[in-house]
């Protein structure tokens, strides 16, 4: 897809009317562009204050940064101009690069020459497309630190493992059966062992940079009018949610954003759960239902002066809310919360039309939050693509070991695989295909 390399041009800064705009351009054509418009090349990495002019017209003032490549972020010839941000601006600029042959970038096309000219490796690349988007103080820590090669310091001895493993079991092919050396297909043993474990731990690890790149996800379940909807708007100080004293008024899953601490979140209000002959309704509580289970976190609702919850849809470390404490007497309250003490749920009593208790809650969730995915050390993935390249790594060095060396040549034959899922990490042995799919997911100018 941009295998002629053409100059490609892309607006780095936000869309819309601004003080200053940045526009990038990047190819072999970058200083021949630079010295039409400028009327000279100036000294690469000193920004450059100028006149912009086409066929004897002046364009605008712009500040102009000229890269010489590799030392740019494409590793090609590249060129900054910082013009005054307005369409009108941009617009007649991006007549100029079309009529001096240059082309528009697609989604992820800088970033994906920066790869490409081995600038950055695929979880580099994958890092910067992070940072953009980050909306969280987690969310752009943990992007710096991949940027910064958190990939590559934490799997550092892996491919040296892998390879010593490979070496040494093709050291065995060369021996015939009865003459192995003992001391080698223990190591060997041993090796794979010790490098089996380090990964299972990194794939037990794996959700937390996913939870915290994708956010955390938040289910509220419950009865119908248990209060559900009142809890959503309570933690989102909104009223996005309708409220009212019909049961089943909520149907659709609702879905929001929320900031918990230096976190990202997802926080979704549910359908009341209850038997219901209605069409609707039932395939709202299908929606709940599969929504709590694939939810990192359920909080779940209960009208105190209600019948008490079932417990067997409560997973360890869920939050029972015990709502509607003004409708109840202390005595009763207390003998609910006597009720589920000690069991693998976490109480809370609310009265959300009083405002009551919602910042217990609240409190709660910081504490959680930063328990569950603290970021002190840099996760095992922050992708899919991550996880799934670990567990080929696993489930390649589990047939490594299942084989055994009456067949060394297909033991090593699991080992080179184990090395390429691993290597696919960081984009050294992916496809086209695969890439395509990865760079597409960018924003245009990165
Ligand atoms: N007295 C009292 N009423 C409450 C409290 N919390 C919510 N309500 C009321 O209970 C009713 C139901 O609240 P909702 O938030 O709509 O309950 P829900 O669980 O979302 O209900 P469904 O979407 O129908 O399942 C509304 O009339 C609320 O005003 C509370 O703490 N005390
Ligand atoms: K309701
Ligand atoms: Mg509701």
């Amino acid at each position: 897809m941009f295998h002629v390399k053409q100059t490609i041009f892309a607006l780095a800064s936000a869309q819309g009317r601004a003080g200053v705009s940045v526009i990038r351009i990047s190819g072999p054509q970058a200083a021949q562009v630079v010295e039409a418009l400028l009327g000279r090349l100036p000294r690469p990495r000193y920004a450059t204050l100028g006149h912009l002019r086409y066929d004897g017209e002046l364009i605008d003032q712009a500040l102009v940064l000229w890269f010489k490549g590799p030392s740019s972020f494409t590793g090609e010839d590249c060129a900054e101009f910082h013009i005054h941000g307005s369409r009108a601006v941009l617009e007649r600029l991006y007549g100029v690069f079309r009529a001096l042959g240059l082309r528009h970038a697609e989604p992820g096309e800088f970033s994906r020459r920066a790869f490409e000219n081995g600038k950055l490796d695929l979880t580099q690349a994958e890092a910067i497309s992070d940072l953009v988007e980050a909306e969280s103080e987690a969310q752009r820590r943990q992007a710096l630190m991949q940027l910064e090669g958190g990939f590559r310091d934490r799997y550092a001895q892996w491919r040296d493992a892998l390879i010593r493993i490979l070496a040494h079991i093709e050291a065995i092919v060369d021996f015939p059966d009865e003459d192995i050396p003992e001391h080698l297909s223990e190591r060997i043993v041993a090796d794979i062992i010790t490098l089996k474990t380090e990964v299972g731990a990194a794939i037990s690890d794996a959700r937390r940079g996913q939870q915290i790149r994708e956010g955390y996800r938040i289910a509220i379940m419950g009865k119908p009018n248990a209060g559900k909807s009142s809890l959503f708007n309570a933690l989102l100080q909104t009223d996005a949610a309708i409220v009212t004293p019909i049961a089943g008024t909520t149907r659709d899953v609702i879905e929001s954003p929320i900031r918990i601490g230096p976190y990202a979140a997802l926080i979704y209000d549910t359908a009341g759960l209850r038997e219901t002959e209605d069409v609707v309704e039932s395939e709202g509580i299908r929606r709940a239902k599969a929504r709590g289970q694939s939810a990192d976190l359920r909080l779940w609702v209960l009208d105190a002066s209600d019948a008490p919850e079932d417990l067997s849809a409560m997973q360890s470390g869920d939050y029972l809310i015990l709502n509607k404490s003004d409708q109840v007497s202390s005595q009763a309250l207390a003998a609910l919360r006597s009720q589920y003490e000690d069991k693998k749920v976490r109480l809370f009593e609310t009265s959300l039309t009083k405002g009551e208790g919602i910042d217990a809650v609240r409190r709660a969730l910081e504490v959680d939050l930063e328990a569950a995915l603290s970021l002190s050390t840099f996760p095992a993935a922050t992708r899919e693509r991550h996880s799934e390249r670990l567990r080929e790594v696993d489930a390649a060095l589990d047939r490594a070991l299942g084989i055994g060396f009456a067949t060394p040549e297909l033991m090593a034959e699991d080992i080179r695989q184990a090395l390429s899922a691993f290597d696919a990490l960081f984009g050294r042995t992916d496809v086209e295909q695969v890439l395509d799919h990865i760079f597409s997911s960018f924003c245009i100018g990165k």
